[in-house]
């Protein structure tokens, strides 16, 4: 399979610029991100891209950030041996231990996740993946029917699978991602965890306690009438991939008028995280 890659060259590359890039790359399904020593790479499935839109894109937005970029075409196998070189274990709230295959167990804490991520998005290093697992980890899941939209490795879902989920539909519409899914609940002995490959289209019908989607902006305006025509009444919609300020001042005003009530939201970086209920 193949990535089309826009590298921005440039070594002193700032945060706030790399903030923008993922904000304005995630609206047209960039989801994966890393520094490597040329500059700042993002990747995309090239079967997933609009090559116009993402021509479109660098020339207004991307050059008045005075950066240059290339863009090419990688093998899917390139970029799998740089993340293990950079996937460092993680600890989130105390309580979830994150680490790849080849890293020591630590069976100190409540919940250990192993991942093998691949080109999937979702270690738990993202700030979004992070404030997610936080949620999963305050908020009850015992017995809860889970959707994990835009799963990424289906980190989410399996976390929420160890807190007690009775039943986890893990939706991407990268089929990298879907394999991923299916090797990581292996690894992590899941066996209530379905793991489908589309979009919306995928849960149309279906009926669920809780939600979960770390995608972005646009693509959640998108589905939440989706969501609310699936989860049941009262059930729980856990959002992340957008920014404090405009973008969940705009999910929010979207959300309560199909009845969602806002609960709490987290931030960390400049990302939010938000939890709803279904009124
Ligand atoms: C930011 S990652 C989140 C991964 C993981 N859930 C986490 O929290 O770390 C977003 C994921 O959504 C998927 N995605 C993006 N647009 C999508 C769409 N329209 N339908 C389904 N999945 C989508 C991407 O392939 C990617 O795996």
């Amino acid at each position: 399979m193949k990535y089309t890659a826009v590298n921005f060259v440039s070594a002193d590359i700032e945060e706030w610029q790399k903030d923008l890039l993922i904000a304005e790359l995630g609206d047209i399904g960039f989801d994966t991100f890393e520094d490597n020593e040329d500059g700042f790479v993002g990747y995309i499935p090239s079967s997933n891209v609009d090559i116009q839109a993402l021509e479109t894109l660098l020339l207004v937005q991307v050059s008045g950030y005075q950066l240059d970029y290339t863009v090419s075409e990688i093998e899917e196998q390139n970029w799998n041996t740089l993340w293990e070189s950079n996937f460092n274990p993680i600890l989130v709230d105390d309580a979830c231990y994150v680490r790849a295959t080849f890293h020591q167990p630590k069976p100190t804490y409540d919940y250990e996740i192993v991942i093998d991520p691949k080109m999937s998005f979702g270690t738990g290093h993202h700030q979004t993946t992070s404030m997610m697992l936080s949620f999963i980890l305050a908020n009850d899941f015992e017995g809860k029917r889970v959707l994990d939209m835009g799963c990424g490795t289906g980190i989410l879902a399996i976390l929420a699978a160890k807190r007690g989920a009775s039943s986890l539909v893990a939706v991407d519409y990268d089929p990298i991602c879907v394999d991923s899914v299916e090797e990581n609940k292996q690894l992590n002995h899941i066996t209530n965890l379905e793991s489908r490959l589309g979009s919306k289209d995928v849960i149309v019908g279906g009926e669920f306690d809780v939600i979960l989607a770390n995608i972005n902006r646009n693509i959640l305006l998108d589905q939440l009438d989706t969501y609310a025509s699936v989860l049941e009444v009262g059930g729980d919609l856990y959002l992340s991939g957008f920014y404090e300020g405009d973008d969940l001042d705009i999910l929010k005003s979207k959300c309560e008028s199909i009845g969602f009530s806002f609960q709490e939201m987290k931030v960390m970086d400049k990302w939010c995280a938000a939890k709803f209920v279904k009124g």
